[in-house]
């Protein structure tokens, strides 16, 4: 398969290393200083870039009809416009706030503890992420995606890195030297809390799920998620 990187940075490079073991070849390394982007050359499109550059990123894919799998995150305010124009036409577009096959687990035992937890009032719950000082977005994708499961399956309403209110859930986001990516949901009462955590050892099962999630879109037409992708069961 022919990969267009969109973004080459910590991601742009660690995608690189794991679709050449897989037998892939990079066509095209798109970074900050790139003046153009001939996106033809490629089957398959992965952007990993900057919030600024992920819709503009996805929508050259797709006005060329080349599949795009991306996953920065930062830019979800045009998310429906890129769902629109893959459907207008009918390309392929996947976006994951993460895409290791871990944390996609982790979002599944998050839904089902916020179930748990709905009616048992004597339980605050509240959220941290912690990420490396270069992350410019806050909270992280990730953060954002538990909190929508934590919305759907309960009474809370929206998240805050603010001082919350009763409908909301508290982010503390946090930006410490060389973290790949730490995820943590606490429901703490006066007698005790339950915690559950997802701890990234490094940027490899980021870099790995993103590349799976490129050989699968290849010849699918759609809107797709991470979820379409593993067979959680
Ligand atoms: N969904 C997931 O599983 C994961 C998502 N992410 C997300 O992926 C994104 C990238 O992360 P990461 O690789 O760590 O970030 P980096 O800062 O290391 O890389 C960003 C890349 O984008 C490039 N870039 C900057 N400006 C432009 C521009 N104007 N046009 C084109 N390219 C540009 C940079 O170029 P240059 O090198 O020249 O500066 C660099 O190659 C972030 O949004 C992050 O949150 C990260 C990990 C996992
Ligand atoms: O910027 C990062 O590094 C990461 N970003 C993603 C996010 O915002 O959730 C995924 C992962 O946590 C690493």
């Amino acid at each position: 398969m022919k990969i267009a990187l969109l973004g080459y940075g910590k991601m742009g490079q660690a995608i690189e290393a794991i679709a050449l073991e897989r037998g892939h070849e990079i066509v095209l390394k798109i970074d900050q200083f790139s003046t153009e982007i001939p996106i033809t050359q490629a089957d398959v499109a992965i952007d990993f870039s900057i919030p600024d550059k992920a819709y503009d990123h996805i929508s050259l894919c797709l006005e060329n009809n080349i599949p795009v799998v991306s996953g920065t995150t930062g830019w979800l305010q045009d998310y429906s416009k890129a769902v629109a124009l893959c459907n207008e036409k009918k390309g392929a577009f996947m976006y994951a706030s993460n895409y290791s096959v871990g944390v996609n687990v982790f979002f599944e035992l998050n839904a089902f503890l916020a179930k748990m937890m709905n009616n048992l009032t004597q339980y605050n719950v509240s959220m941290e992420e912690i990420h490396h000082t270069q992350k410019l977005d806050a909270p992280s994708g990730t953060a954002i995606t538990l909190a929508e499961g934590i919305i759907a399956n309960t009474s809370k309403k929206a998240w805050t890195l603010d001082s919350p209110n009763q409908d909301e859930i508290p982010i503390d986001a946090k930006r410490i030297e060389h973290v790949p990516g730490t995820h943590s949901i606490t429901y703490d009462s006066d007698v005790d809390f339950i915690k559950i955590e997802h701890v990234a050892h490094s940027r490899q099962g980021f870099a790995l799920g993103a590349v799976i999630a490129a050989e699968w879109i290849l010849g699918k037409q759609g809107v797709f998620s991470m979820k379409d992708v593993l067979n959680l069961g």
